[in-house]
């Protein structure tokens, strides 16, 4: 495809998003409906809608509205070229420009939905406009090394043999910045090995500070496909990690990826008894990983948000009663917005004053990976 018929595929697929359908749906739909399309196609097709996405307000704003053809316009004019190069109606190339396709004057705009703005600001104060920016750009990708299976050096050189380069953290000696041929990553050696796994460089800090001891009881109430039980599990020798989900066909991976990492899960409906560690990485507005995923930047609602705050607050006085006496309970998100965060823990505190605070802590972009929190409590 040429680079004007990719941004006529863009277009199609933003217009879709923009009616209401899910950004991966959409991309979906347009790569099984053109059988044409190589893969080289679709990743590029895909940074388009990605990256009008993160900036929509403003890209809109430059392209002359709210449209997939205005996103595309603007995106262009963003990044100093001429839309009228692409825009020329010849072969698959978009209609050529008319009036309507003008800039927007008085659009002033970090790409923040406006009814969030004010939250965004009293959560982040003096940041909010620096995380707004970076979160107009795309994320970088981290790996997080498999300390049962290598070490970064080893992980850096079995990555090598598939051409993937990776570039160790100075802030913590497991996490690797990906620099070239991130797409190979699937079907890589050290992945399929279990060398390394795709984390962020944000929740791979706050795993690697928990308090974590040879022989330690530690339970992942929310674990998904089990990332930070992963994490955890590589941190000490004969831990118990057992797994938990409300929603046990999301934890459907986390055996065969377990026997990859070499590390031993086991997974309970109801979990019992008490631990010394339990986890709640608990379902948050991801506002942190707005990045990876823009479509639902524009997506969150304030009841939206309520209800989540609500699902959190309930985790929390469940998972509670299973720490034991002088175990921790680790609180996560990957939200930048304080009613998930701050606020969720200052109530539960004040609930639960068997309970105290030994750390708290808000990454965010500005810190390299993406925005995640953690409030870590001791119990007794
Ligand atoms: C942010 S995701 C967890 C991601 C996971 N920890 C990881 O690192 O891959 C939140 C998880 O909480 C689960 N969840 C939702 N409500 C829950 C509840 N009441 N109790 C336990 N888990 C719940 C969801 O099914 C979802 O898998």
């Amino acid at each position: 495809m040429t680079p004007a018929a990719r941004i006529s595929a863009a277009i199609e697929v933003l217009d879709h998003i923009l009616a209401g359908q899910p950004a991966e749906q959409a991309l979906l739909r347009w790569s099984r409906a053109s059988r044409f399309a190589g893969s080289g196609d679709r990743a590029a097709v895909r940074d388009l809608v990605f990256d009008a996405l993160r900036c929509r307000d403003s890209h809109a704003a430059l392209g002359g509205g709210l449209t997939g053809r205005g996103l595309m316009i603007g995106g262009l004019r963003a990044t100093g070229r001429d839309p009228a190069e692409y825009f020329t109606g010849q072969g698959h190339a978009p209609a050529p420009l008319g009036p309507q396709d003008n800039p927007v004057e008085d659009q002033e705009t970090l790409d923040i939905p406006d009814w969030l703005r004010p939250l965004w600001d009293a959560s982040l104060r003096d940041r909010a406009d620096d995380v707004a920016r970076l979160m107009r750009q795309r994320a970088p990708i981290w790996l997080r090394v498999n300390p049962i299976r290598a070490d970064a050096a080893q992980a850096v050189a079995a990555l090598g043999q598939d051409d993937i380069t990776a570039e160790p953290d100075p802030r913590l000696g497991t996490a690797l910045r990906v620099t070239a041929n991130e797409r190979r990553l699937s079907q890589s050696r050290a992945y399929r090995d279990g060398l390394v796994e795709l984390q962020d460089l944000s929740p791979q800090l706050a795993c690697a500070s928990l308090p974590v001891a040879p022989g330690m009881r530690v339970l992942d109430y929310c674990a998904g496909g089990g990332g930070k039980t992963l994490a955890v599990a590589g941190r000490a020798p004969d831990l118990t990690l057992v797994a938990h989900d409300a929603d046990p066909a999301r934890m459907r991976d986390l055996p065969k990826r377990a026997d990859r990492a070499g590390a031993r899960v086991r997974i309970a409906e109801r979990p019992t008894g008490s631990f010394d560690l339990v986890m709640a990485d608990v379902p948050c507005s991801g506002s942190g990983t707005w990045r990876r995923t823009p479509d639902s930047k524009w997506r969150l609602t304030r009841s939206g948000l309520d209800d989540l705050t609500a699902l959190q607050a309930r985790i929390l006085r469940k998972a509670a009663p299973l720490v034991g006496s002088g175990g921790h309970l680790a609180y996560m998100t990957c939200s930048l917005l304080d009613p998930e965060n701050g606020a969720q823990i200052d109530r539960f505190l004040r609930g639960n004053p068997d309970f105290r605070q030994v750390a708290r802590h808000l990454w965010t972009p500005l810190d390299a990976g993406d925005g995640f929190f953690l409030a870590l409590m001791v119990r007794g």
